[in-house]
């Protein structure tokens, strides 16, 4: 666990980040503790017709320096969520995919094994051999450190824009009136192929070019992250026995999403989450987790702790792949706790397929064998749903499928008209 020395450093401007983002190799020096101030009664958490820009401006503010014991009542989750965690760590391969280059044919199936092991079951694995520079690792893990150090007037310049997932959030708060969780989040898009760098262009065209040298950073770090994806697909085909390239090609042209988390360290821990219970709904998620410690996994009805790895990345099946698997590997529920002294970082890199490729099984092999589990679907749908119509928790693939059947064309329905 990394000591974070506990003094308050002067909040670093951003010219000072755009330096040290240009250096790449960055040693996070420890972010002051932020602590939840009560809210005052004008502090109205988001109500249906409440102006939501404005919440969530209000509410981000409860994200203060100012020390309370106690946290505000948005943020309480329920016992069932709030569960305590199991002693038991959970038993999480570490998955050398460094053999699908070296040509080490042992390797490759013991690995494949490992995966089909994992993925059947929890749908929880870690990686090495993975060739992505811990120097860039580190930096983008660092790189949310000074981000979420901002003010928080310079961090609401990227204020997430409603309806989609780029941008600043804290606490959800402009999108949920309860069971808030404890973190901020700074999300935006990654695709390659484009006439410029789309993260570069995120970080100067929204933050200013100040942050020009952090987007750097995270283009680079994407791009790192879209190669792994598709070496991990190439290694899901393989112990799926699934057409060598089918899962590779299908997301070639992926339109992918990197989300940035922080945890502040928390007067009450054991009252709140910093992620609520869920799965993922996009295909394949790539976590870099700074030594904290803080992922669970639900298995056999207990919370069990993912212990960080150094070097090693966390690798997750979402409802996307469980859906292209038809059913084979799972979607498993997980959290993320946070805890009273520390602040926690962990990078998700969420692989989604291009927004109108229809989700559909292969045909052939043991996958196409067995009847299909779920209905195609487009990741546009799914993503529509996730952020417009349905909170993603334990349930949401199955109340995707439901919603399928009426809900685009309801929503079409009410759409005003293009004209
Ligand atoms: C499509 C997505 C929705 C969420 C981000 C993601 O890209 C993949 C994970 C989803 C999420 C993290 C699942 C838990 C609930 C959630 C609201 C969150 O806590 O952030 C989800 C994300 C979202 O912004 O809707
Ligand atoms: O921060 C973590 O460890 C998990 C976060 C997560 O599950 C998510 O963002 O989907
Ligand atoms: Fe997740």
């Amino acid at each position: 666990m990394v000591s974070q020395a506990q003094q308050e450093p002067a909040l670093p401007h951003s010219s000072s980040i755009a330096k040290r983002a240009a250096a790449a190799s960055m040693d996070a020096s420890p972010a002051p503790p932020l602590l939840l101030r009560a809210p005052t009664p004008s502090i109205d958490l988001p109500a249906a017709k409440q102006d939501r820009a404005d919440a969530a401006s209000k509410a981000a503010a409860v994200f203060d320096l100012r020390r309370e014991p106690k946290i505000p009542a948005p943020f309480v989750w329920p016992h069932d969520d709030a569960r305590p965690t199991s002693a038991a760590e959970l038993g999480v391969p570490v998955v050398d995919v460094g053999v699908l280059r070296n040509g080490d044919r042992a390797g490759l199936h013991r690995a494949a094994a490992q995966v089909a092991a994992a993925c059947a079951t929890h749908g929880f694995f870690q990686v090495c051999g993975h060739g992505v520079d811990a120097a860039l690792a580190r930096a983008a893990l660092d790189g949310a450190s000074d981000f979420f150090r901002l003010p928080l007037a310079e961090k609401q310049r990227a204020r997430r824009v409603p309806g989609t997932v780029s941008g600043y959030t804290s606490a959800h708060a402009d999108r949920f009136a309860s069971k808030l969780p404890w973190k901020e989040t700074l999300s935006f898009g990654f695709h390659d192929g484009a006439a410029s760098p789309v993260v570069v262009d995120y970080f100067a065209g929204t933050l200013g070019q100040d942050f020009e040298p952090m987007g750097r950073v995270y283009q680079r770090y994407c791009e790192e992250m879209k190669a792994l994806s598709l070496t991990i697909m190439e290694l899901l085909e393989l112990s799926l026995g699934v057409e060598r390239g089918y899962y590779r090609e299908f997301f070639e042209d992926s339109r992918s999403i990197m989300r940035c988390n922080y945890y502040p360290p928390c007067p009450e821990p054991e009252r709140t989450l910093g992620t609520g219970p869920h799965c993922d709904p996009t295909a394949l998620t790539i976590l870099l987790q700074d030594d904290v410690g803080g992922l669970e996994v639900l298995v056999d009805g207990e919370w069990r702790p993912v212990r960080p790895v150094p070097g090693a990345m966390v690798i997750n099946i979402g409802d996307t792949f469980m859906a292209l698997s038809n059913g084979r590997y799972k979607s498993c529920l997980h959290r993320a706790v946070v805890n009273r002294r520390q602040e926690r970082r962990s990078l998700a890199f969420f692989l989604c397929p291009r927004e109108d490729r229809v989700v559909r099984p292969p045909a052939s092999g043991a996958v196409g064998a067995a009847p299909r589990r779920y209905p195609d679907f487009t990741w546009a749908d799914l993503m529509r749903f996730t952020q417009r119509h349905y909170r993603a928790d334990t349930r949401t693939l199955d109340a995707f499928t439901r919603w399928l059947s009426h809900g685009p064309a309801q929503e079409a329905a009410a759409a005003p008209c293009s004209t």
